[in-house]
C-alpha cells in the first residue's frame, strides 16, 4: 500500500517537480542565483514556520514526536535566524525588514491558519512540503558546492544526513497519522499540502523575477 506521505505528493507531482527542478533553485545550487530579495521575503517566512514548529511540539500526540520537533525549532533558532540570515543579508545588503510579497503575506497566512487550529496532521503536512521539497532540489547540487557562503550554506542546510532524517521523521508522522484519518480529514490534509506545494512554486517565481 502507498504510504500517506507519497500518496499526498503523487497527487501534486506536476507542481512538486515544478519545485524541486526549478530554475531558481537550479540557480542557487551553481551558485548563480540572486539571493537578495529571496532570503529578504525567507526571512518573512521562517518567522512563520518557527511559530508552527513550536505547534507541532504542542499539538502532536506523542511525546516520542515532540522531541525531534523541539530539537529542529532549537536549530532553526540558533543556526538559520541567528547566524545564516544575518550573515548572508548583511554580505548582500538585505534588510530584515522588507515588507512582505503577496506570495509571502499568502505562505504565512497558510502557516498561521494551521498553527491556530492546533491541527497536528495539517501542521505536519505544512511542514513535510516545506522541508521535503526543500531536499529535493538541495540534493540536486552537484559537488563542488559553490563557493561563496550565501549559496553554500544555504545548500548544506536542506541537505546532509541529519537534514534527511529530519525529513524521514516527517513523512513519518504523515504515514503514521495516515490510516487512522477518515476520507473527509484526509481531503483536509490533503488541501493544506497541495497549497503548500503551490506557494512554493510561487515563492520561487517571486525570487527568479527579483
Ligand atoms: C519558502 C521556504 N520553504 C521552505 C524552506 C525550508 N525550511 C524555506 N526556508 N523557505
Amino acid at each position: 500500500m502507498t504510504e500517506f506521505s507519497e500518496w499526498l505528493r503523487e497527487q501534486c507531482a506536476e507542481e512538486w517537480e515544478a519545485v524541486v527542478g526549478h530554475p531558481f533553485a537550479a540557480a542557487v545550487t551553481r551558485g548563480e542565483a540572486d539571493m537578495l530579495h529571496y532570503l529578504e521575503q525567507d526571512f518573512l517566512f521562517v518567522d512563520s514556520f518557527t511559530a508552527l514548529l513550536g505547534a507541532a511540539v504542542a499539538s502532536a500526540d506523542t511525546f516520542a514526536a515532540r522531541v525531534p520537533y523541539g530539537q529542529f525549532l532549537g536549530h532553526v533558532a540558533t543556526t538559520e535566524e541567528k547566524t545564516y540570515f544575518h550573515r548572508a543579508l548583511a554580505e548582500l545588503g538585505g534588510s530584515t525588514e522588507a515588507a512582505p510579497e503577496p506570495v509571502t503575506a499568502e505562505f504565512r497566512a497558510l502557516m498561521d491558519e494551521v498553527r491556530a487550529a492546533q491541527d497536528y496532521p495539517r501542521i505536519a503536512a505544512v511542514l513535510c512540503v516545506a522541508e521535503w521539497t526543500y531536499l529535493g532540489w538541495a540534493s540536486r547540487a552537484a559537488e563542488p558546492l559553490p563557493e561563496g557562503f550565501v549559496h553554500r550554506e544555504w545548500i548544506e542546510l536542506h541537505e546532509g544526513s541529519d537534514f534527511r532524517a529530519w525529513v524521514g521523521f516527517l513523512r513519518g508522522e504523515l504515514d503514521r497519522l495516515g490510516p487512522a484519518l477518515d476520507e473527509d480529514r484526509r481531503a483536509e490534509v490533503l488541501a493544506a499540502f497541495r497549497r503548500a506545494v503551490e506557494l512554493e512554486r510561487r515563492f520561487f517565481d517571486m525570487a527568479a523575477a527579483g
